[in-house]
């Protein structure tokens, strides 16, 4: 008998369909036992965060009102938290409370749905789109402790159908509320994340408008995570130790607590602000800078006792649009590419981690070499 087999016995939450294990959160939080799949090596584990990064909050308000004076103090917060690690938090951020509670609500309620229900509309081989239990289809190691549901959003429509539509045709018309909802969280956080990006372009001495127009036609990717409590919470993670491999993340995390990122050479708590969006600066747009900018490492912790959910949109240009940084460098740190080569990389080649960038680097040179 092999060792998953073992583990099969041992803990019945765990079904093999297509190959993989099935994650089924009513079953895997009553077991007493963590299945070997979820295990973490000790190095991604260790060093619990002892303290909470204490950065002061971006507060955007100046940069709404148009207070030249309050953007240049913002956008000087914003070029030292990139500079250093990569993440940095905004409040007064103009998105109005409703439309988030209005969406945690939703995401709650899909976590909630029979298993059944969620597999049916299961992510596909490749794609970015649909529900995924602990990834398990995809991995057999270090899985995470997670359930997520992903759906793409287009930048250039404006206020239109597509999240309607999209959430409708694979749950039902019963949900076509929730799908109104998400499809407006989307709109908000597009808006959000070009305000950044003109921030983002100021703080790097380009052309404010720059960063902005280049996202303008991008193609977002919102996703809701669902981490259930576990009896072994130390042994393993909601995520892992990563950097995203997308350009910008705006994450809203619940009250739980469990956000991690690597700064000053030490693993520090991000702690929970309702008021407050998370924002990360992911391998594309640290590519986009030219390296300046620090693409942020980062994990979720999760615990013994509650279920923690967040809600994510990760923004991207548009797929074939060249990642390259707008000046004349003088030397280059990575060579131009797309975000559908890099999305293609972490989808059929890579699990993204720690050394995404450099590892699609390398295989970029061997798929597509530069002239
Ligand atoms: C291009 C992507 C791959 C992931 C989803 C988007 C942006 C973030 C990536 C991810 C979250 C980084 C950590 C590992 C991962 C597998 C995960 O835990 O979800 C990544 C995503 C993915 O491939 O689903
Ligand atoms: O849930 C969180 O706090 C982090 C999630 C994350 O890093 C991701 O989805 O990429
Ligand atoms: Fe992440």
């Amino acid at each position: 008998m092999d060792s998953s087999a073992s583990t099969l016995i041992l803990c019945p939450s765990l079904n093999r369909e297509n190959g993989g294990v099935v994650f089924d959160t009513s079953l895997l939080e009553k077991q007493s036992n963590l299945p070997t799949q979820f295990l973490w090596p000790h190095e991604d584990l260790a060093y619990a965060a002892q303290d909470e990064l204490k950065d002061p909050p971006v507060d955007l308000q100046g940069f709404f009102n148009g207070d030249q004076q309050a953007i240049n103090v913002a956008a000087a917060q914003i070029r030292a938290a990139c500079l250093n690690h990569g993440f940095f938090q905004v409040i007064n951020h103009g998105v109005d409370s409703t439309i988030v509670c209005a969406a945690h609500k939703q995401i709650d309620e899909f976590f909630k749905l029979p298993l059944s229900r969620k597999l049916d509309i299961k992510r596909k081989p490749g794609a970015l789109c649909g529900y995924s239990g602990a990834h398990a289809d995809r991995f057999a190691t270090k899985l995470p402790w997670k359930e997520t549901f992903s759906f793409a959003y287009q930048h250039a429509d404006g206020p239109g159908l597509d999240v309607v539509n999209y959430i409708k045709s694979v749950l039902g018309n019963d949900f076509e509320e929730a799908g109104c909802v998400y499809q407006k969280y989307c709109e908000t956080m597009k808006d959000l994340s070009l305000a950044i990006l003109e921030l983002l372009g100021m703080s790097l001495g380009v052309d404010r408008m720059h960063y902005r127009k280049y996202f303008e036609d991008g193609r977002s990717i919102m996703r809701g995570n669902n981490y259930p409590p576990c009896k072994e919470a130390g042994l393993t993670l909601g995520t892992g130790p990563h950097s995203d491999p997308n350009s910008l993340t705006i994450l809203h995390q619940d009250q739980v607590g469990g956000l991690q990122i690597f700064s000053d050479n030490k693993w520090q708590a991000i702690k929970p602000r309702p008021d407050a969006f998370v924002v990360n600066i992911g391998d594309t747009f640290m590519a986009l800078s030219n390296g300046r900018y620090k693409s942020c490492l980062h994990r979720a912790v999760v615990n013994k006792e509650r279920v923690r959910r967040s809600l994510v949109f990760f923004v991207n240009p548009k797929d074939d649009k060249i990642v390259r940084p707008p000046q004349d460098v003088m030397k280059r740190e990575y060579p131009d590419f797309t975000w559908s080569d890099l999305r293609e990389f972490t989808q059929n080649h890579y699990r993204a981690d720690t050394t995404t960038l450099q590892n699609f680097v390398q295989w970029l040179s061997f798929t597509k070499p530069q002239p």
